[in-house]
């Protein structure tokens, strides 16, 4: 049985939305090979993950936003406390980024690409960056909605990663 683990954090519900997304297309694409009994999807929150979760998947989802030109400190505390604790034991499986950001996100994607590439983790997709365009302190703390293309996107990343751990790829 293959795990799947989705960690994401967010401040005004974008991010969260994209990872719901990300956890649907991976099931939907377990489903459509028909193979929904040899995979299991879990959406956890950064705060909750300990690097037992990080040990126990074979594939991971990170979704989190852009913050200051950076991962938001929730993701990044959670990726500072687990990655000592996994080194060495999580290299060459499948990983992929999603970052939710205003006006750029790149920031946050080079850092989290930087930490996977510590990990030696294996991308399978460059980093998706959604932009909602929000620039004014009003629209940035305003509580948001991911539109559908936003969302068919990460649905698409969730199944493609889904896909390469059912093809069981090292
Ligand atoms: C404190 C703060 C800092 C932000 N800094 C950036 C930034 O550096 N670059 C950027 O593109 N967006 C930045 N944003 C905008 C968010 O990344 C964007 O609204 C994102 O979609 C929020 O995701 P969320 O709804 O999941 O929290 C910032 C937002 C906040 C609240």
């Amino acid at each position: 049985m293959k795990q799947l683990l989705i960690i994401w954090h967010s401040r005004t519900g974008y991010a969260e939305q994209m990872a719901q997304a990300l956890a649907r297309g991976a099931a939907d694409t377990a489903r459509a090979l028909e193979q929904t009994a040899s995979m299991q999807v879990h959406l956890q929150r950064a705060q909750d993950t300990s690097p037992a979760d990080l040990l126990n998947a074979d594939g991971y989802l990170f979704c989190a936003p852009e913050n200051l030109a950076s991962l938001t400190g929730e993701m990044k505390e959670c990726l500072d406390r687990c990655y000592y604790g996994v080194l060495d034991h999580i290299q060459g499986r499948p990983y992929a980024g999603a970052i939710s950001a205003g006006t750029d996100g790149t920031g946050a994607a080079r850092q989290l690409e930087r930490i996977c590439t510590g990990w030696r983790l294996r991308a399978i997709a460059p980093p998706l960056i959604e932009r909602n365009g929000a620039q004014t302190p009003a629209a940035i703390l305003a509580p948001k909605t991911a539109p559908q293309d936003t969302l068919s996107r990460c649905e698409e990343l969730g199944g493609l990663l889904a896909a390469t751990l059912l093809a069981g790829e090292p």
